[in-house]
């Protein structure tokens, strides 16, 4: 195997064995502990433009299968890996990680010290950094690295072009697609939903001429901050009709909507098993998260708002609920893909919110 270098704009380089694409690539520098399912973090369409670095030690062993896919053309930028697994076996299994890789044309590095570089990613954050073929100008490298504006207008790239549908035959429920996981569709097929998924510059009006029973807000990339207003406004209007259940980047787009202050994490989170405490029932389960911003607590105005949920490990707001509209809203993935399938419920939630037609 080739030699390839992750290199970082603080100046560290790491060394290791190329797998997956050759092709040279910039991103953010982010790192996940799940232990399984990262077929679904790397189809994640939040991993836009981001490199994501494994802290499991060894990556690969399941392959590729047809049942995982978060989205069709995944837009994260490499994988980092501790070690690659040789060989994959799995009954489900179609490619190897390898194999998948080069087909989407994303660049891997195993051999990386990938503790080492978590480590440090603890302390500088979020941070850019490029995958390249070992050059003789490294300084040159860097500059380029140095130099590279990565696009805040992700939820553009990534959202779809034109309405789709995912036919069914029970409740009528539009999602708004800032950069979808298809672990939400699934779930509302699993329910007999009739959806319609369109692209982010939906408004109102174009929602409500068919006649939904709820609506979904997707997750997706990037800082919600930059989020086109238009958004903001279509979740303002809609919440106040219609049966809403606002999810990842959705759920920071449904707090700004209602007045909430958004602030970035000191340290993001990306693993599956965050415990979760849902003030409502006082129960705790465990989540899936991919998260690098936050709703700032202090921000929530209690006389609108109630925070229904808390991470119990850095006490992050993980949801909200409308005191007035039938609206709601979870910042880690409900739908559990990958993940512990307990955060699933709320989806039934959602069903029985349509069901009740929001009251
Ligand atoms: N889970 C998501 O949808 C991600 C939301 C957003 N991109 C964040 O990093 O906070």
């Amino acid at each position: 195997m080739a030699d390839r270098y992750l290199i970082l704009e603080d100046g560290s380089v790491f060394k290791g064995k190329a797998f997956g694409s050759r092709a040279t690539t910039f991103g953010e520098v982010v790192f996940t502990t799940v232990m399984t399912g990262y077929q679904q973090v790397i189809t994640n369409q939040i991993y836009h433009n981001q490199i994501i670095v494994f802290s499991e030690p060894t990556i690969g062993a399941v392959g590729i299968d047809r049942a995982s896919y978060e989205s069709v053309d995944p837009t994260c930028k490499g994988v980092i890996v501790r070690d690659v697994a040789a060989v994959s076996i799995n009954r489900r299994r179609r490619l190897s990680l390898d194999e998948y890789l080069k087909r989407q044309n994303i660049p891997g590095i195993s051999g990386i010290d990938t503790r080492a570089l978590i480590k440090k990613l603890r302390s500088t954050g979020t941070i850019k950094g490029s995958i390249i073929d070992p050059v003789k100008d490294l300084e040159h490298a860097f500059d380029q690295l140095r130099a590279i504006v990565l696009t805040n207008q992700q939820v553009n790239q990534v959202s779809t072009p034109k309405a789709f549908p995912n036919p069914g035959n029970g409740k009528n429920v539009v999602v708004v697609d800032l950069g979808l996981k298809y672990g939400i569709l699934r779930q509302l097929s699993q329910r007999d939903c009739n959806v319609t998924v369109l692209g982010y510059s939906a408004t109102a009006d174009s929602i409500f001429s068919l006649d939904p029973d709820g609506v979904i807000i997707s997750t997706g990339p990037g800082n919600p901050r930059d989020l086109p207003p238009e958004v903001i406004e279509m979740i303002q209007i809609v919440e106040r009709n219609i049966p809403l259940f606002a999810i990842g980047l959705g759920h920071e787009a449904f707090a700004i909507a209602n007045g909430c202050e958004i602030m970035e994490l000191s340290s993001e989170h990306h693993g599956s098993n965050h415990p979760i405490l849902s003030v409502i029932t006082d129960e705790i389960m465990y989540a899936s998260h991919g998260q690098g911003f936050t709703v700032d607590p202090n921000s929530v105005d209690r006389n609108d708002l109630i925070v229904t949920h808390y991470d119990l490990i850095d006490h992050s707001v993980q949801g909200l609920r409308h005191r007035d509209f039938p609206a709601f809203s979870v910042q880690f993935f409900p739908d559990s893909s990958p993940g512990p399938t307990e955060a699933t419920e709320l989806f039934d939630e959602f069903m029985e919110m349509m069901t009740r037609g929001g009251r």
